[in-house]
């Protein structure tokens, strides 16, 4: 499926986004009125701790969300030209797996143990294309073959238990770009694996990522991946975009409380930090959301009266750098003054 996409228009665009659970018999916002773009070959990292609504977000792009639990409430997601929010199940299911890929940070959960490796394959392309049995063989044998998977004519008899951790996120790799999606959505795509197995399937990422053209949207908890592998960053809180901008401005002009205390956060390599320092109190969960006011603003180091009262819009601060945060608000307005 593909729309009439200008050459410079976004790839995705996302446009006051509200997703909701139902929590006995109420909605509770776990993505509130979010909006980002992501143009071709572009990739945008989303980035926040657990629970900030990352996830939540992918699964409403894919529109995988559980059904009569999650919903998307309000907003639109518009892929290479199409609402797909207004798709029925039967069309986004040719979206899904052909333009728009997705991997899971757990490749097992996502991958069949009951079939093999080349069963598994086979099956994207014979959904997507048309192409004899013989052609399919080849292809995944080939597939297999680019995501770096030595003797690929042995793996595909295999069962998903046979590989390590790394084998298996390479080979759900390996479905996810079978049939050339313009997007890949990778939710913590690297997280279950060991450092060096990490660092390889980064690398195998932005490798694929050039060779086809294609935009990620790389959703981690890690600053570290974030400044390794992204262009653009949405910096997610409680639901809602704390701070959006290029990476090189954010790690070198981080603005949002948020932000900069999720930057100490980082471990320092060339120190003797053992552990993560973290920061104090935890993500209010959805029924615990605060109903007025900034969400982050219990937590915040730099809390103002007027955060517990009022929401910060997400506003550009300085060009291609947008932040919700009254710190700015204020500084904003006085240079209106001026
Ligand atoms: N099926 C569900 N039912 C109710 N609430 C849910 C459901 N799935 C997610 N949530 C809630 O939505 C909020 C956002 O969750 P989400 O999984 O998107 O966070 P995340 O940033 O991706 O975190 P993680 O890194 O742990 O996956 C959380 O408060 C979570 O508890």
């Amino acid at each position: 499926m593909s729309g009439k996409l200008h050459k410079d228009a976004p790839l995705l665009e996302v446009k006051n986004l509200e997703t909701a659970f139902d929590i006995d018999g109420t909605y509770y916002n776990a993505v509130d009125n979010v909006s980002f773009t992501v143009k071709p070959r572009q990739i945008v990292g989303i980035v926040g701790e657990s629970g900030c609504g990352k996830s939540v977000m992918s699964l409403s792009i894919m529109k995988l969300l559980p059904k009569g639990i999650g919903e998307i409430r309000s907003g639109e997601i518009l892929f290479d030209g199409i609402h797909l929010e207004k798709l029925s199940d039967k069309e986004i299911n040719r979206v899904r797996g052909k333009d728009i890929s997705m991997i899971f940070q757990e490749p097992m959960t996502s991958l069949n143990p009951l079939f093999t490796i080349g069963f598994q394959l086979q099956e994207v392309l014979f959904n997507h294309q048309k192409i004899s049995k013989q052609d399919a063989k080849l292809k995944s044998i080939a597939l297999l073959k680019s995501v770096g998977i030595s003797r690929p004519e042995k793996i595909i008899d295999e069962y998903p238990h046979q590989l390590s951790g790394g084998m298996r996120q390479r080979v759900m790799i390996a479905i996810a770009i079978a049939c050339q999606p313009k997007l890949l959505i990778a939710d913590e795509p690297t997280t279950a694996l060991d450092v060096t197995v990490q660092a390889q399937i980064l690398e195998l990422l932005k490798e694929i990522q050039q060779v086809n053209d294609m935009s990620i949207i790389l959703i981690t908890h890690d600053l570290g991946v974030v400044a390794e592998m992204c262009d653009e960053v949405i910096v997610m809180y409680a639901g809602r975009i704390a701070e959006k901008t290029d990476v090189d401005t954010l790690f070198h002009n981080p603005k949002h409380p948020y932000t900069k205390l999720l930057m100490g956060a980082i471990p320092k390599m060339d120190e003797d930090v053992e552990e993560l320092s973290s920061i104090k109190g935890i993500v209010p969960s959805l029924k615990n959301m605060p109903t007025a006011g900034c969400r982050f603003a219990e937590r915040c180091p730099s809390v103002m009266p007027e955060c517990m009262v009022s929401t910060p819009k997400l506003a550009e601060n300085e060009q291609g750098h947008e932040v919700a945060c009254f710190l700015y608000e204020t500084s904003r307005a006085l240079e209106g003054v001026k």
